[in-house]
């Protein structure tokens, strides 16, 4: 679940993949999926969670202010959650759109009598035009973990990150304002991350054999796509009984 285009200035920004069919079954590949309560492999259910492949429901009508326009999303535990993962909760999600900047806002409410773990991820997919001349800034100095490398740790030395092959990266502890994509959407455009809450940034590109192992993924779609995924996920966040924890990313064109 997620916005699936993300139209600032009438172009489209994010990515959705041809072959993405939604089904309730499978995460659609495009747009910016919800990861939670778990990210990558959960042992408990499918990969990064059940939020990202469950119908939520319109929390509120959409309202247009001052020249934005803002609705809020929500998804509550059933019995196929708590199958899964036996807690009560409310997700919303707010997606707040200016003229130059989208916000989105997920609160994890606890509406159970315990307290609750989690990790949590805006798995941020960006349409490029060529993933060549993508170029991420504001990662200098940051401690990642290389899962392509099977999870070992190093130091990112480059102050421009650029993807040229199977790239699974989680940079740790971001400075909030710091990060930048550029050369996304028509090839000029650059996007400024605003984070709050939202610790960690993945860096995801599959390039060409992983993606062409991928039923849901055209074999040169790696081209046009990068995903560059705000989250909590290096350590769990805990939603005490009865209150609420909340993350928001803003996506700024600059
Ligand atoms: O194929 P999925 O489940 O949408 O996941 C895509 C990728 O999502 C990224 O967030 C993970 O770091 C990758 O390991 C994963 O492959």
């Amino acid at each position: 679940m997620g916005p699936q285009s993300y139209p600032g200035k009438s172009k489209t920004r994010t990515f959705s993949f041809k072959k993405s069919v939604f089904d309730n079954k499978k995460a659609i590949r495009g747009g910016i999926p919800l990861v939670f309560p778990c990210f990558g492999p959960w042992e408990n259910g499918p990969q990064h969670g059940f939020a990202r492949i469950k119908r939520w429901k319109k929390e509120s009508e959409a309202e247009r202010v001052n020249g934005r326009i803002s609705i809020s999303f929500s998804l509550e535990d059933d019995d196929e959650t708590r199958k899964m993962w036996n807690y009560r909760f409310k997700l919303v999600y707010t997606v707040d759109l200016g003229e130059n900047d989208l916000k989105l806002t997920l609160t994890i409410n606890n509406t159970d009598s315990k307290p609750f773990d989690f990790t949590t991820l805006m798995h941020t997919y960006f349409r490029c035009k060529n993933i060549d001349d993508v170029r991420i800034q504001g990662l200098e100095g940051l401690q990642f973990t290389d899962k392509v490398a099977g999870g070992t740790e190093a130091k990112e030395e480059r102050t421009t990150v650029l993807v040229d092959q199977n790239y699974d990266r989680v940079y740790m502890n971001c400075d909030p304002g710091k990060i930048k994509v550029d050369c996304v959407g028509n090839g000029k455009t650059s996007v400024a991350l605003s984070l709050s809450n939202l610790t960690d940034v993945v860096v995801w590109n599959p390039w060409q054999e992983k993606a062409k192992a991928m039923s849901d993924f055209d074999d040169e779609e790696y081209k046009t796509m990068i995903c560059v995924e705000a989250g909590c996920v290096s350590r769990t966040a805990t939603a005490p009984a009865g209150g609420s924890v909340s993350f928001t990313q803003t996506l700024r064109l600059c």
